[in-house]
């Protein structure tokens, strides 16, 4: 594969800032709404922003079962904060209505950390990622309350787990594309890239 085209869902959320980190990481980027949009990426990035709408809007643009049917396929797919919702197996405490992509066997509590804790900054040590701890930035966000036998915890952060891997899934509940360190894109385009040299053989 030369350079891998990766979509951001682009329905709600911070779509820009994740076209400019993937586009620092070497892929080409472009924003995503429709089916017809989704069939023609390699990769697809779910944005923060908030799970329950974007949930919503999945479902009235006719996506939200062509991205099950692809995560299924085994589509790289990276959610961060409420894209990792989204890639929850289960929600702890969902809105009435509000459903996931799922992909990862885990249990997610959305907005997590607390009312007094709702943004905060922390180092994180993301397994993966080499040199300095990536510096999270938390807003709102989930945490991980179990993970399943097949996903990997990647990271944790105050004794919660805050980072999972499972296949070519991959979810933080924090926003590297709001840092400008691009090391944690650069994994996920090394596991698009990696998927896609597996296909190729
Ligand atoms: N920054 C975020 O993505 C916030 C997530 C939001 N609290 C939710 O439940 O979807």
């Amino acid at each position: 594969m030369n350079t891998p085209v990766i979509g951001v869902l682009a329905l709600q959320g911070d779509v820009r800032e994740h076209l400019i980190a993937l586009a620092a990481a070497d892929a080409v980027a472009r924003p995503v709404r429709r089916p017809e949009e989704l069939a023609e990426v390699d990769a697809l990035v779910l944005p923060g922003g908030e799970s329950t709408t974007i949930s919503k809007l999945a479902v009235l643009f006719g996506v939200m079962e062509p991205l099950r049917a692809r995560v299924r396929a085994g589509m790289p797919v990276y959610g961060t904060c409420a894209g990792m919702i989204m890639l929850a197996d289960k929600i702890l405490d969902p809105r009435s209505g509000q459903e996931t992509i799922g992909g990862i066997d885990m249990i997610v509590r959305r907005n997590a950390f607390g009312r007094q804790n709702e943004s905060f900054e922390a180092a994180v040590d993301v397994r993966g990622v080499t040199g300095d701890p990536v510096e999270g930035v938390f807003i709102r966000a989930p945490w991980v309350e179990s993970v399943g036998g097949d996903a990997e915890v990647l990271a944790e952060h105050g004794g919660h787990i805050v980072a999972v891997r499972q296949g070519n899934a991959l979810a933080t509940s924090f926003h590297p594309e709001l840092t400008g360190d691009h090391r944690v894109h650069a994994l996920f385009v090394d596991m698009v890239r990696a998927t896609a040299a597996v296909e190729s053989l």
